[in-house]
């Protein structure tokens, strides 16, 4: 299957994304390319998946590169401090240069904690993205959030910073769990709502061959989710003009459902499922949509088994106190991306907190 690559265009952080199957071999070069003046490489990857950190190794020291290799904790809980110290320590221990290249080979976790060492060591490092998750491919390894988690909050503590290039291999999906794979289409699912009302039609017109995975079909949502969250990245880099946080659609509830979940209970993608029926639904409250577009995303969301609500037994107040801990509430005033139709979404900072509170409260 030939490879795709979809450009991310940000002046001299610019870069390409490669989107191929089973071609390990092309690593090689493209790494090459995207990094030219490198000889050493720390490739940090989740413990679950060693067989594909040894691919992603040998292709670079194929290229050149002398490797080092760090193993992380699977799950969220490795977005810590002690893991980032345990990165920056090996750095320091090599040591690394400023040409040393950091490789995060794993989903969401390893990126974000990958690429917030390779943003802060030594002021900055190159950064290869090598996703292994549906949810890295469509979404983490994109755009150049990095970071950890706070207990208070998700992410709280983290650095904008680009990779240099994005490595998408769908083949490493082949081992990733139903349960996975099902999270990671939440975040396909949002592009829809938020950005493409013919790729939501797509959706819910190829859930059956998405589900069990079919090649067309995964190639088709991988590709469309990196090109719709280029288009946004390219144009509001670090979230400064308001057109990046309609990335965050459901966020506002989806990071408290996982706070209060000690982030155990939920996965990423399954808190953003349940936080996009929320959103939707105060949408509906301020009268900006119909029951409708949320019965279609409930639908869609309920066809991948992902929750449309949150725990009932999960308490509001404190629910509430961490939505004002959100990066987007600005001088203290909570703010929500809300869908006006389907394929479009504000950022609304005109929604009182009753009106989140009455969500919560009525949630089932
Ligand atoms: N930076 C961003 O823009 C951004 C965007 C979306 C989500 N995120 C973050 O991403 C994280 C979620 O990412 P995720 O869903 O990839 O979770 P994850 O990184 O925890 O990976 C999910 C699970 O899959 C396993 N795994 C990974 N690849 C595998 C493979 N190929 N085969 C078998 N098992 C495999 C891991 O061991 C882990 O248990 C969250 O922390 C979220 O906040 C960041
Ligand atoms: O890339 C973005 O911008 C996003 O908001 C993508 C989200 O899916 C992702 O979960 C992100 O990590 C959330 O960012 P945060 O700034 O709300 O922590
Ligand atoms: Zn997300």
């Amino acid at each position: 299957m030939a490879s795709l690559r979809v450009p991310v265009n940000l002046g001299p952080r610019s870069y390409s994304i490669a989107i191929s199957s089973g071609d390990a071999d092309g690593l090689a070069a493209f790494a090459r390319q995207a990094v030219p003046k490198s000889n050493r490489a720390l490739v940090v990857v989740d413990a679950a998946i060693p067989q594909h950190a040894d691919l992603v190794e040998r292709n670079l020291q194929a290229a050149g590169w002398q490797t080092r290799r760090v193993t992380i904790p699977s799950g969220e809980a490795s977005k810590s401090t002690a893991e980032l110290s345990r990165l920056w320590d090996v750095l320091a221990d090599w040591p690394a240069d400023r040409k040393t290249l950091v490789v995060a080979v794993g989903g969401g976790v390893i990126g974000d904690l990958a690429g917030f060492a390779a943003a802060t060591y030594a002021r900055g490092l190159p950064l290869l993205m090598v996703p292994t998750t549906l949810l890295s491919m469509v979404d983490s390894s994109v755009g150049g959030k990095t970071g950890i988690n706070h207990p208070s909050g998700k992410n709280l503590i983290g650095a904008f910073h680009q990779p240099a290039a994005v490595w998408i291999d769908t083949a490493f999906l082949d081992t990733l769990p139903e349960r996975e794979f099902l999270s990671g289409l939440a975040e396909v699912i949002k592009y829809g709502v938020i950005l493409d009302a013919d790729f939501f039609a797509y959706l819910e017109a190829h859930a059956d061959a998405i589900r069990r995975r079919d090649a067309d079909a995964i190639r088709r949502i991988v590709a469309r989710s990196c090109e719709l969250k280029a288009v946004v990245v390219e144009q509001d880099e670090r979230e400064e003009t308001g057109l990046r946080a309609i990335l965050n659609y459901g966020h506002t509830f989806a990071h408290v459902f996982e706070t209060i979940g000690g982030y155990g209970a939920w996965l990423h993608g399954e808190a953003v499922a349940a936080g996009m029926v929320c959103a939707s639904r105060l949408a509906e409250k301020q009268g900006l949509i119909s029951a409708e577009l949320t019965e279609r995303q409930r639908r869609l969301l309920a066809r991948f088994d992902l929750p449309i609500a949150p725990k009932s037994e999960w308490p509001i107040d404190p629910m509430i106190a961490g939505m004002y801990r959100d990066k987007k509430t600005e001088l203290g005033r909570l703010r929500f991306i809300l869908p006006t139709k389907l394929g479009h979404v504000e950022l609304r900072d005109d929604v009182p907190e009753t009106a989140a509170r009455e969500i919560l409260q009525t949630a089932s």
